[in-house]
């Protein structure tokens, strides 16, 4: 008898009164169980409209409840023939991935496998990770160092921040004085040794972020990420053809056309996709084949939850064009190291790669339960969803 999917369930867990900003203070949980009783894990995009997520997760269910999860390829194929607008939708796309992931965990622990031995074994046993979510409230550039000291004293050997303040749109002279003290100040104490990298959110039109990248190019950054408008690609070729600095992005992207027009446009150095959005694994793995083509390394976006934090050490482990591994681990709420039991700790800047099957860490599902958030989520008008919370000044 084949086993098929019996149940998906999607479990918005977070904080009673959240302290952080939506993405960080809630999680979309996803348990897919089979006909034989077996469970695995997914996740999907909490940032924002987590309603319409969890009603585009139920939508999804109908096509993937009674087929064999073993058939990744076939589900998500499935999935996008019915659901029309799949390739242009957020609300879809994530709900697919969040399945697909939870369906190679099922494969993975069917087979006594973790997910990297299903994709092509390791490549390093630890993954190098740079911290992001560590400048909760900082403002001042005395405040970012003081932080950013402590995040190098914990071992860290990479910093993202973005230091723009409540600037959307452009940003004027003030602004990049501003932006350009925070980091000299960040750059003054972590020292040379340690990568840092300017977080833009997407936000700048062409001329300002070509203005930021001049103003802080002196500090050597690893990466420039999302340095306009997502849309704006027109912008970001000019920004590439003026800025002479190195671009990260990825993490928006909604399907491997989205990453083929970024690479065949050679509008990255760096991609960074999300395996939460991006088609889960089964489409991630074709995303980091077609950016090795391209000779582009792969640091994936990893903001959300634990799952999607365990499902990417897998991929990371085993990709041949890993540059680095964003993670947010020793700045979540306590409760999402909780959630997977602490089983990935950042240890001297690294994650060990865990080898249990599947995703490689086990869930307390009590607690998952005692989580359990209803309603809308949070959402503050003064602070937009996406920025580290208190920076929005
Ligand atoms: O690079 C990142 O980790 C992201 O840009 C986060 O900073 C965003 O706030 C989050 O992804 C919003 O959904
Ligand atoms: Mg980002």
């Amino acid at each position: 008898m084949t086993e098929t999917i019996s149940s998906v369930d999607a479990i918005v867990v977070g904080e009673k009164n959240p302290t952080a900003a939506t993405w960080a203070g809630v999680s979309i949980i996803v348990k897919v169980t089979t006909s034989r009783g077996a469970v695995g894990w997914g996740e999907a995009v909490p940032t924002l409209r987590v309603g319409p997520v969890v009603e585009a997760i139920k939508e999804a269910a109908r096509v993937y409840v009674g087929r064999d999860p073993h058939n990744v390829e076939a589900n998500l194929r499935e999935w996008y023939k019915h659901d029309f607008y799949m390739a242009r939708s957020f609300e879809s796309t994530t709900a697919a991935s969040a399945i697909d992931i939870a369906s190679w965990d099922l494969i993975g622990k069917e087979l006594g496998a973790p997910l990297y031995e299903l994709l092509g074994g390791r490549s390093r046993d630890k993954v190098r990770v740079y911290a992001n979510g560590w400048y909760s409230d900082a403002v001042s550039p005395a405040d970012f160092a003081e932080k950013a000291r402590k995040v190098a004293a914990m071992g860290y050997t990479g910093l993202k921040f973005d230091p723009f303040g409540k600037y959307f749109d452009w940003i004027d002279e003030k602004g990049l004085e501003e932006a350009r003290a925070r980091v000299k100040a960040v750059r003054d104490v972590v020292g040379d040794g340690v990568d840092i990298m300017i977080e833009h959110h997407g936000r700048f039109n062409p001329n300002s972020a070509i203005a930021i990248a001049d103003a802080l190019s002196e500090f050597n950054p690893l990466f420039m990420e999302e340095p306009v408008h997502p849309e704006d690609l027109d912008g970001l070729a000019k920004y590439r053809s003026r800025a002479g600095i190195k671009v990260a992005l990825g993490e928006r992207l909604i399907g491997l056309k989205d990453a083929l027009t970024y690479l065949e446009g050679g509008l990255l150095d760096f991609i960074q996709p999300d395996i939460t959005n991006i088609g889960g694994v089964t489409i991630a793995r074709k995303v980091v084949a077609l950016a090795e083509a391209y000779g582009v390394e792969v640091a994936f976006h990893n903001a959300f939850g634990p799952i999607q934090n365990a499902v990417t050490i897998q991929m990371d482990a085993a990709i041949p064009n890993f540059l680095i591994q964003e993670s947010f681990y020793d700045f979540w709420p306590q409760w999402k190291r909780d959630l997977v039991n602490n089983e990935t700790p950042v240890v001297n800047g690294h994650y060990e790669v865990p080898s249990k099957p599947g995703i490689g860490v086990s869930i307390n599902e009590k607690l998952l339960e005692e989580l359990r958030a209803a309603g809308p989520e949070y959402f503050n008008p003064e602070e937009p969803v996406w920025v580290v919370r208190g920076t929005w000044k």
